[in-house]
């Protein structure tokens, strides 16, 4: 059968969106080739998904008709780019889709020439399909690359398309979101511990408040601030905690990571 999807770097983003792809049917495994160097982690990938596995990324490039999907830390995206620089050319025309933090579309057009190249940041959250992904288009892409990049990213979750000059701070807020909810639940979970709850209990507590708290504001659109409002008794335990929250600087520490994840965003396309 011919192979449709490379994947280059099976980590965690790059299994999470192959799972989803094949769970869904949208590429059969034997249509999907992946590029890995370790073969503890090529005989895993296989195994799991039944998918062709090789370490020679030029052989992706070679193989994989429709899409080429980058999903390797963006510290040996230059290695890479040099290692395939031979092999691109005219006769292949993958869509080139990347979710390197940082790897502007520049960069990537400058690796790939003359392919269609789209920039994406989707989270982890893509792993149980509740991902979602902003993606960017290249100067080389038309209206089939942009419903590929669309399907293939929906098997994962919500899309947006932003322009690329907002694609950094998606990175801060979304990309890196995951680990500032997985930090606050653990907090508080902490904090339920702290008051005297068993850990399991409060474990379970914490997460089901922030995900009760989150699809709360997704199905009645409420804005978060009036949601809050609402918590809030006059005199009573919420404002108390808010009032603490606002000592500790709870909102401005968030506004502060997003900004500054998005600055090292910035400074891993240098
Ligand atoms: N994790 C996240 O939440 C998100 C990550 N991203 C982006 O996704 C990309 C991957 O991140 P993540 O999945 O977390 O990282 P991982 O380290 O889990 O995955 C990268 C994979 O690439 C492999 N690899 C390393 N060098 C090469 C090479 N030369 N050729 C082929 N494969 C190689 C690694 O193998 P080995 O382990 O053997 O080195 C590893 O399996 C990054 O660029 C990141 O910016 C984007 C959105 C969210
Ligand atoms: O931490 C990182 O660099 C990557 C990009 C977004 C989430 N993880």
């Amino acid at each position: 059968m011919t192979i449709k999807f490379g994947l280059i770097g099976g980590g965690v983003m790059g299994e999470a969106l192959l799972s989803r792809l094949i769970a869904r049917g949208i590429y059969q495994p034997s249509e999907v080739i992946v590029s890995e160097p370790l073969s503890a982690r090529q005989g895993f990938l296989q195994q799991k998904y039944d998918v062709n596995v090789t370490t020679d990324n030029g052989l992706v490039f070679t193989e994989a008709t429709e899409v080429v999907f980058l999903a390797v830390k963006p510290q040996v995206f230059s290695a890479i780019a040099q290692e395939l620089a031979d092999i691109i050319t005219i006769e292949i025309s993958p869509l080139v889709i990347s979710i390197l933090a940082g790897v502007s579309l520049n960069q990537l057009e400058a690796a790939f020439p003359q392919l269609p190249v789209i920039r994406a940041m989707p989270n982890t959250p893509a792993t149980v399909g509740a991902g979602i992904t902003a993606i960017c288009l290249g100067a080389y892409t038309s209206a089939k690359h942009q419903q590929i990049a669309q399907q293939v990213f929906s098997a994962v979750g919500e899309v947006v398309e932003v322009s690329e000059t907002l694609m950094d701070a998606v990175t801060g807020l979304s990309g890196s979101g995951p680990a500032y909810v997985a930090l606050m639940t653990e907090a508080l979970a902490d904090g339920g511990v702290a008051a005297g709850l068993p850990r399991g209990i409060a474990n379970q507590l914490a997460l089901q408040t922030v995900l009760g708290t989150a699809k709360l504001l997704q199905e009645s659109k409420m804005h978060p601030a009036e949601l809050k409002d609402r918590v809030t008794s006059p005199g009573g335990t919420t404002i108390a905690g808010i009032a603490q929250l606002e000592r500790s600087g709870f909102r401005s520490a968030l506004i502060e990571a997003v900004k500054v994840a998005a600055q090292r965003s910035q400074e891993l396309g240098k």
